[in-house]
């Protein structure tokens, strides 16, 4: 589904991204780790086209992904969800939820603002999606509460809700379970390999919590400084001699 080459991004001085490749196959979720300022973040940028590549190229199901314009990544079928939650606070849970599924309105700046039937009509379908993803996420209770105030566990999963409402086929996570207590990690670990099933979404999870990634992880990349320095099955990255020197910082 995705194959990345020799992918290299540079911010003056710094190479934040030196040479990267991996590829990822349909159905699986592969963990992306490294230590703090290894290159994860700036991978994604570059996936959903924030970034600018200086070099190499990244193929998404068969085409060129660096030549999509970033505001038509939505509609490629790629979403992500952000480190520190990307919500609008004062809207509703169901309005940011719905935010995700904006791509999929077919009307124009004219026909909604006129609130043509067609539009009354489509708006209905894409809230009645919007409400079936809510329930799926144990959302319902909340849907028309402000999204500020509500605890850090329920925010991550109205994220989740706003990424798969619109119907990804690749969904890029940065940190999901990032402050989380261990009982809310395994909830959140077994809600997204049930949801990986339902709408049968592959995903791409950065993430610094490694009992979450060796549980629920198919396959692991791990970068460094930029570079790629190991990838493979959870349990053989993490024995990995360079991983492991990458994580303790020592040479030996
Ligand atoms: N917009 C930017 N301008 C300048 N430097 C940047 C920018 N974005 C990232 N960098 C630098 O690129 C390197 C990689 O950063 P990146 O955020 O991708 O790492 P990371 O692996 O996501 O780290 P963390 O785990 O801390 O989130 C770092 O040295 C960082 O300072």
């Amino acid at each position: 589904m995705l194959e990345v080459h020799g992918l290299t991004v540079r911010f003056g001085g710094i190479t934040a991204l030196d040479g990267v490749g991996f590829s990822v196959r349909r159905g699986e979720m592969t963990g992306l780790i490294g230590p703090n300022g290894a290159g994860k973040t700036t991978l994604f940028n570059c996936l959903t086209r924030r970034y600018d590549a200086d070099a190499g190229t990244v193929r998404y199901e068969g085409k060129d992904l660096l030549a999509v314009p970033p505001h038509a990544i939505a509609a490629a079928g790629i979403a992500r969800t952000f480190q520190n939650l990307g919500l609008f606070p004062h809207m509703s849970v169901r309005d940011n939820v719905l935010v995700g599924a904006h791509h999929r309105g077919g009307a124009g700046f004219l026909t909604a603002s006129l609130r043509l039937p067609r539009v009354r009509r489509e708006e209905a379908r894409l809230r009645a999606e919007a409400d079936g993803v809510l329930d799926r996420l144990a959302l319902t209770r909340v849907a028309d509460h402000p999204a500020t105030g509500l605890p850090f566990g329920t925010l991550k999963r109205v994220e989740l809700a706003r990424a798969l409402v619109g119907r990804p086929e690749l969904l890029l996570l940065d940190e999901p379970v990032n402050g989380l207590n261990s009982a809310e990690v395994g909830e959140f670990a077994g809600t997204l390999r049930a949801i990986r099933e339902e709408f049968d979404v592959t995903m791409v999870v950065v993430e610094h919590h490694m009992g979450f990634v060796m549980g629920t992880c198919d396959r692991v990349v791990c970068l460094n400084f930029g570079r790629k320095i190991a990838e493979g099955p959870p349990a053989e990255v993490q024995r990995d001699p360079e991983v492991m020197r990458a994580y303790l910082g020592t040479t030996g």
